[in-house]
Parts: C-alpha cells; sequence; structure tokens
C-alpha cells in the first residue's frame, strides 16, 4: 500500500490530464490528448496562420488541453448537478446491473432516462487489479455485516460476516474480482422449468455474448459461446505465477479436462477469464457508461440515495422515487416506469421501505401495506468457501504483497499494462468439481476452487485479515507465524447451496441498515458438501504437480477446533463453521416466479406482482443462484431486462396482452402528472402500449 501514491505519481507525472481514467487508460489517453492538441494546432494555423495571430494554436491547445475531460471518450460521465421534474424512466443503483440498463434504454434517444447512485466515482486506485482488498471497507463499500449465527463466520470478529457490497457508480463491479463465470445451462433451465419462460440457457445465451469483448482469439473463435465487440472487456490475467499452470496439470493428474469453464462443458479445470481491458478493471461504469457519457437523454445523479419507491394509492402504480441528495429530501417522477437495480440486499429493503413487502412485518413499524408480498427478503441465497486452506511452497514466486508492490511493479503497471498489480490478488485458476454428493455424469459439479497464488497471510496480516473481518487472536494463533511467506491458496466455494438467509427491516428509518440473516450451513447437506471440498483441496497439494514446489499444506489447528483430532470429518465440520467466507454473491431476495408462486416478487418480465410500473433488475431476481460466480449473469439479467422493457413500450398493442391472465390494473404508456404548476406527459407520439401489469395468485392474497 505503501507504494500506491508513487504509482498514483507516476501516473500523474506521466499522464497528467487523465487523472479520472486508469492509470493503463491514462497511457492511451495522454497519447489522444497529444494527438488532440497536435490537432488543434494545425487546425489553427491552417485556418488563421500563423503569422496572422501566433497565439491562437497555443490559446486552443490550451482549451483542449483542460476542456480535455469533455470529449475524451474513456472519461467519466456526467453528475448531473440538478435532476428533472420527471423522467421516462428511473433507475435505482448505478450499479452491475443498473449501467447497464441505462446504456441500454438510453439507446431510445426519445426516452428520458434517470440513474440514481448513492455513492460516487471510481477511483485509479479501484482500477488496479492487484488492490481491489484495500477497498473492503473504504468509502466504496456499504459495510454491511450479517447478525451473529452460531452456524458460520465464528472466527470473524463478533461472529459477524462482513459483506461487501459496492456503493459506488459500477457498484460491486467496481470493488470485485473480475471472475468472468457465466453458470452452467442446468440453472438457467432449472429456472424456466420453475415457471419463468424465456429464461432457458439457449434463450439467455445470446445476452452473455452480446455484452462480452472476448479478447482471447482461441476463446474468441468459438462463436457459439463468446462474443466480440461488446462493450465488456474480457481477457486473460496479463501475469500468472508458475502456480496456475501447474494447478492446471494437477487437475489433469486428478483426472479432469481442461476446458473453457464457460463454454461447452464446465466440469472440469481452466485458467480465470476477466473483466479487464488493458490490465485494470472493467467495471461495468466504465464499460456501459463512459462511451454512452455524451447522450443527452441520460441524466446520472451521484449521491443520491433513494429513500422510498412512490406509488399512487389508488392503482398502486409506481409514480416515482424519493431521494437524499444534498442534505435535501426530494422526488422525481416516472411517466413510464421505475426499475430497482439496488442490489440484493438494498432492493428488496427499498421495496419494504415502500410498503412492498410481508403485511405483518411492515405492520409492525407502522409503514402503510400497498401489497402484500412475503417473499420479499426472503430466499437469500450466497455461495460460501473456506478461508485459510493455504499450502507453504519452497520459492519465491507467489503473490507476498510487500515483494510485489513497489516502484518498478507500479511503473511496469503504468507502462506496459502488465506484471504483479494487474494480478487479481492472485486468483489465476479455477476447478469445477463433483464431490461424492455430485452425480458426475450430469456436468452441473457441486464445487469449485478458487485457485490464488497468495493466501490470507500474504500481506503479514493486514487488509486480506480486516476484508475478512478476522478477529486479531484467531489470525495470530493460526497465521502469524507464517506472515509473508511463500504459499498458494486454495478456496472450496459450494456451488449450490440449500440453506437460505433473508433480510428484515430494522427500522423504518432508510437509512438503517436492515438485518441480514446469512443462515450459512443451516442444511446438512450443505455442511457434507462443503467439508467433502475442502478435502479435495487439501488432496490437490499432494499432486505431483504441486509437489514440485515443496507444497504442504498449512495445518495449523484452528483455535476452537483443537479437541478434535485432525482431519476427521468433525475436525472439517468444525473448520468449515469457523473460517466461513462469503464469495459476495449474495442473490434470490426479490425472486422471479410464475404467478401461482406465493414466494415470487417479480414474474418472468421482471415486473413486481401487483405494482404497475414497477421492477427489480438485478441480482435480487435469481430463484436460485447460478453454479459459478455470478457477475456474469447479473449483467445478463440487465442486457435481458432492458430487451424486456423495450419489447413492451416499442412494440404496437391494442389491448390487454392476453399473455398474462391474471387480473390487474391496466398499465397505459400515456400518464400525465402534475408536479407543482407543471405537467409532463409521457407520450413518445409513436404507440400506445397497454399491457396486463399482473397480480400474484394464491390463496395468501
Ligand atoms: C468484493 C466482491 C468480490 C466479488 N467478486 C466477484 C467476481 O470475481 N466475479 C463475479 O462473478 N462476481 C463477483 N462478485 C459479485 C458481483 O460483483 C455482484 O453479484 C454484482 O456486482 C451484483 O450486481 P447488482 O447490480 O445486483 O448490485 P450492485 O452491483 O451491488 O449494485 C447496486 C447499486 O445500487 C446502489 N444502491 C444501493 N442502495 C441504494 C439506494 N438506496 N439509493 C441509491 N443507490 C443505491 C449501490 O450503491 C450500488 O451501486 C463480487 C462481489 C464483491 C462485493
Amino acid at each position: 500500500m505503501v507504494v500506491v501514491p508513487a504509482a498514483l505519481s507516476v501516473g500523474g507525472l506521466l499522464f497528467k490530464a487523465s487523472s479520472a481514467a486508469s492509470a493503463g487508460a491514462a497511457a492511451v489517453g495522454a497519447s489522444s490528448l497529444g494527438l488532440a492538441i497536435a490537432g488543434a494546432i494545425k487546425l489553427a494555423t491552417a485556418v488563421v496562420g500563423v503569422g496572422k495571430l501566433a497565439i491562437l494554436p497555443f490559446l486552443i491547445a490550451a482549451i483542449a488541453y483542460y476542456n480535455y475531460d469533455l470529449f475524451d471518450p474513456e472519461n467519466r460521465p456526467f453528475n448531473v448537478p440538478q435532476v428533472d421534474q420527471a423522467y421516462d424512466f428511473i433507475i435505482i443503483g448505478g450499479g452491475s446491473a443498473g449501467t447497464v440498463l441505462a446504456s441500454r434504454l438510453s439507446e431510445i434517444s426519445h426516452w428520458k432516462i434517470l440513474l440514481l447512485e448513492a455513492g460516487g466515482h471510481e477511483t485509479d486506485i479501484s482500477d488496479v487489479p492487484l488492490l481491489s482488498l484495500y477497498l473492503h471497507k473504504s468509502k466504496m463499500d456499504w459495510k454491511y455485516r450479517t447478525q451473529p449465527q452460531a452456524t458460520a463466520c465464528q472466527a470473524m470478529k463478533d461472529h459477524r460476516c462482513c459483506w461487501t457490497r459496492g456503493k459506488v457508480l459500477g457498484g460491486s463491479s467496481v470493488l470485485n474480482t473480475m471472475l468472468y463465470i457465466r453458470g452452467n445451462r442446468r440453472d438457467f433451465d432449472q429456472w424456466a422449468a420453475f415457471g419463468n419462460p424465456g429464461w432457458s440457457y439457449e434463450e439467455i445465451l445470446p445476452y452473455f455474448r452480446k455484452s462480452e469483448d472476448q479478447r482471447n482469439p482461441y476463446l474468441a473463435r468459438n462463436k457459439r459461446y463468446h462474443g466480440q465487440g461488446g462493450p465488456w472487456t474480457v481477457q486473460d490475467s496479463p501475469y500468472n505465477t508458475p502456480l496456475g499452470p501447474a494447478f492446471l496439470q494437477a487437475g489433469e493428474e486428478m483426472g479432469y479436462d481442461i476446458v473453457d469453464v464457460n463454454g461447452e462443458q464446465q466440469t472440469g479445470f481452466g485458467f480465470y477469464q476477466f473483466n479487464m481491458r488493458r490490465g485494470s478493471r472493467s467495471s461495468t461504469a466504465k464499460s456501459f457508461l463512459r462511451p454512452i457519457r455524451l447522450r443527452s437523454n441520460l441524466h446520472v445523479a451521484l449521491f443520491s440515495h433513494v429513500t422510498k419507491v412512490l406509488t399512487d394509492p389508488t392503482s398502486k402504480r409506481a409514480t416515482g422515487v424519493q431521494f437524499i441528495r444534498d442534505g435535501r429530501l426530494q422526488n422525481v417522477y416516472a411517466t413510464r416506469e421505475v426499475i430497482l437495480s439496488a442490489g440484493a440486499i438494498s432492493s428488496p429493503h427499498l421495496l419494504m421501505l415502500s410498503g412492498i413487502g410481508h403485511g405483518e412485518e411492515l405492520n409492525r413499524f407502522g409503514i402503510p401495506l400497498v401489497q402484500h408480498l412475503p417473499g420479499v427478503g426472503q430466499n437469500l441465497q450466497d455461495h460460501i468457501a473456506v478461508g485459510g486452506i493455504a499450502f507453504l511452497i519452497d520459492y519465491p514466486i507467489s503473490i507476498v504483497m510487500k515483494r510485489m508492490v513497489n516502484i518498478n511493479t507500479a511503473l511496469r503497471y503504468a507502462i506496459t499494462e502488465d506484471g504483479p498489480l494487474t494480478s487479481s490478488i492472485g486468483l489465476e485458476a479455477v476447478a469445477f468439481i463433483n464431490t461424492k454428493y455430485a452425480n458426475a455424469s450430469d456436468d452441473w459439479p457441486d464445487m469449485n476452487f478458487m485457485m490464488t497464488s497468495a493466501s490470507v497471510m500474504s500481506d503479514g496480516g493486514s487488509q486480506v485479515k480486516t476484508a475478512h473481518g478476522l478477529s486479531d487472536e484467531f489470525y495470530q494463533e493460526v497465521f502469524g507465524e507464517v506472515n509473508n511467506r511463500d504459499v498458494f491458496g486454495i478456496f472450496p466455494m459450494m456451488l449450490r447451496p440449500k440453506s437460505r438467509g433473508f433480510i428484515k427491516l430494522a427500522s423504518k428509518n432508510p437509512l438503517r441498515y436492515p438485518l441480514l440473516y446469512h443462515n450459512y450451513l443451516t442444511h446438512p447437506d450443505d455442511v457434507n458438501v462443503l467439508r467433502e471440498g475442502v478435502k479435495a483441496a487439501v488432496a490437490m497439494g499432494e499432486t505431483e504437480a504441486m509437489k514440485r514446489f515443496g507444497a504442504r499444506f498449512w495445518n495449523k489447528p484452528l483455535p476452537n477446533c483443537k479437541h478434535l483430532t485432525l482431519f476427521t470429518d468433525d475436525y472439517w465440520n468444525c473448520y468449515i463453521r469457523q473460517y466461513t467466507m462469503t464469495i459476495y454473491h449474495m442473490s434470490g431476495t426479490a425472486k422471479m416466479g410464475p404467478p401461482s408462486d406465493p414466494w415470487a416478487v417479480v414474474d418472468p418480465q421482471l415486473r413486481v406482482y401487483g405494482i404497475p410500473g414497477l421492477r427489480v433488475i438485478d441480482a435480487s431476481i435469481m430463484p436460485a443462484i447460478t453454479n459459478g460466480n455470478i457477475h456474469a449473469p447479473v449483467v445478463m439479467i440487465g442486457e435481458k431486462g432492458a430487451d424486456l422493457i423495450k419489447q413492451l413500450w416499442l412494440t404496437p398493442s391494442s389491448g390487454p396482452s392476453p399473455r398474462d391472465g391474471a387480473k390487474g390494473p391496466l398499465w397505459r404508456g400515456k400518464r400525465e402528472l402534475r408536479v407543482g404548476n407543471a405537467t409532463t406527459t409521457a407520450d413518445d407520439g409513436q404507440v400506445e402500449a397497454l399491457q396486463q401489469w399482473p397480480l400474484p395468485s394464491g390463496s395468501w392474497l
């Protein structure tokens, strides 16, 4: 960390005009700035003639230099100082899904879009892949912590797991480790089988390809699975240690194939694919918003904390949004739709604050009920892994922070866009394997290994420990004596948890965080699968490929499990409840489902049941978590969600859609709003979209 200012000052010295862009982008920014200035001088001399007014070229060059921000396509979107009274669409949350939606909806030039985001802009530090753990607990993190529960996270301070979430334009895509994993075809076929037409694998695959710009030519030539030219770059890590390839060899030794984990077959081993561009982070804000920052029909309002969705008391229609900005509570109105993309914690939280949720629960807090939807905040799913599975090695090849972060590596990152700083905290390779509980013939593996050329002790007990929320005593006792040693780590991650958590209101004050109950490892099958995963990870260290490096498992007994015999099932069952690690994949808290499912919050078009004009489009809508890291699926949900909205509003329709048999209020495209003295009409002058907005069915109504 000490060296980071040096990295910045290097960037600063070399690329003065591009402080907003990444150091990598800054290099390109600097050269295009040079071109812009040269062009300006040429133009001025050609038009005016140096002899006539010698100062003019320099004046124009100076203007170009100081206004470079205005036309650099890689620069940050503008933050509007004031929002208008009404928009066609209001998107709540500029995270992974919200930025995709803002980009796709503003393609329709006669639609006016507002994107409200509670945080600010990403920074040069958040661009640097090796430093992502430094963003945890920073001002870009909401810093959520779960309620203490006895089943997991026992090694953490107060027995509470730290649920990092991005509070920044780009959301969690600015803090994540950029792993690009799409999940398994079976996940989406299962979503469809739950009663969600349109979500089967074959139907959603085009959306993965649409956003993708695959930079690995060997992967890109597989056109069925990969796309090129989309806004979101996927590239291989520019930096690998010898441990990554060795891990793949170990996989072969164990009888697995080397695969493209985003291709035909998921089971197997492969190098990670990353959402990076030229060695730095490709957040969704950068990929989806920066290229369109000059669209006048998109307003981005940062530091805008939404407190509630406004609804019409008679029709229940979502009419707008209430938010706090600059210390003022303000209202803004939507003439077509309000879209919740605030993530799997805030979207259900905002629904509840708006009177949409379990009637009794809302009643307890004196929130007037708008729509009884008991599924709001339920069905919470996450992937957990086991931390601290580390192997000491004999060679100085791993990522030891104090060795890796220095002026040379900073220069390498800034100038040549490679080197250790481009490593995503050491994550190099991935495995999808089967424990004895999975059906190996299915290609629907139940265990994932995240292989890193580092581990919790690689920074001497500073940031990793803090990010994971480990107690000092636990860290010191278990890892203190191997601080800064060369190691590699394997995080065994359970892919299809059966335990379900939930989110509850703590107060009707919108600024009070909700209560988060993880319920990790409350289902016995989860304990079994995760334990078997840990055993398989430890076995990996025994392969010839890893033994070449002198790999030996760091088997210091954990404080609360010392009474159990090492390496027995009982010991591992105890271990996994201590250093339980969230992989930050909270999802499912406003799940999609058919009207017959009383726990469904949105229908397969992502429309909130019973609230015309309101959708949820983010990780919350997943009925079941996908088989792998969930960011790519969330971006896919954003892409498909945008198309569903376009289909509704841009397809001519003469009457209520027959496909939603449910009785419900009609949702008209033209809507007049009286805001103060002004009247705003949502009329695109083309088609009047008229659709049923369904109500849930079931005896609980
Ligand atoms: C540390 C970390 C590492 C991860 N690593 C990976 C990885 O390597 N690969 C992978 O596939 N997945 C990873 N994930 C998961 C992935 O990034 C998330 O699942 C995904 O970004 C969620 O997208 P979302 O749109 O649902 O929510 P978010 O991206 O979290 O967006 C929600 C947005 O809404 C805003 N917001 C919330 N409440 C309000 C409010 N009241 N008013 C206004 N704005 C509000 C937030 O500030 C945020 O910008 C990681 C996540 C984290 C946190």
